[in-house]
């Protein structure tokens, strides 16, 4: 498979960037910033993906986030260990984490890395996401996230991050990466 070709090509590098994407805004914020940083890039997917019809996975999200269900994961990532510094990159869903980077977190012992979030949305922000990832990383450094407003699957907006709008982020995500102490490598 792709990644671990990858994480051949590149196991000098000990960046992660794991994300979950659904209408591919977040992808776009992770290539960008794979590109600027290195390291191994990896897609959250589900055991049993979540319905196309956006109502329908609306309310199932709602579902797991009452329950607290973690949704497993058909990713795996061998020898977490490696990695002294994970990207983890989600959409803001319900006003909170999405149950699969949940999962992710809940799956993974990252104490002792530092983790540095980023996030798209439809406007609303990240709500308790952060909170949440600092209840279900523990003993990790967490540094300051990136947040940028991609689509709106509800009014029918997907994939927003292209064209003209694609370099406004891109910018913006280079100087998020040098506030926080990356210089780009490119
Ligand atoms: C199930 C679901 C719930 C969402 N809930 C919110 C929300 O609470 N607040 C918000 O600003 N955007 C919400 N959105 C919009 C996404 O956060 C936004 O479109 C994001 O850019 C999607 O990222 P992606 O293209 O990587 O999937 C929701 C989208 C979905 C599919």
């Amino acid at each position: 498979q792709e990644q671990e070709s990858e994480s051949d090509l590149q196991s000098d590098d000990a960046n992660l960037i794991v994300y979950l994407t659904r209408t591919n805004n977040t992808k776009a914020v992770a290539s960008m910033i794979h590109e600027a940083v290195g390291g191994e890039l990896i897609e959250l997917a589900l055991e049993s993906p979540y319905p196309e019809d956006y109502e329908s996975i609306v309310s199932q999200v709602d579902e797991e986030n009452e329950t607290g269900y973690l949704p497993p994961l058909e990713t795996t990532i061998g020898n977490i260990e490696q990695y002294d510094t994970i990207f983890i990159g989600f959409p803001t869903w319900d006003m909170t984490l999405p149950p699969p980077m949940k999962s992710f977190l809940s799956e993974y012992d990252l104490s002792g890395k530092t983790v540095i979030p980023f996030n798209t949305n439809g406007g609303y922000g990240l709500g308790s996401t952060l909170e949440v990832i600092e209840e279900l990383c523990a003993g990790c450094q967490i540094l300051e996230a990136f947040e940028t407003k991609g689509g709106l699957e509800r009014d029918g907006i997907l994939l927003a991050i292209k064209n003209e709008r694609q370099e406004e982020v891109e910018a913006d995500v280079l100087a998020w990466l040098e506030s926080i102490g990356y210089s780009a490598l490119r």
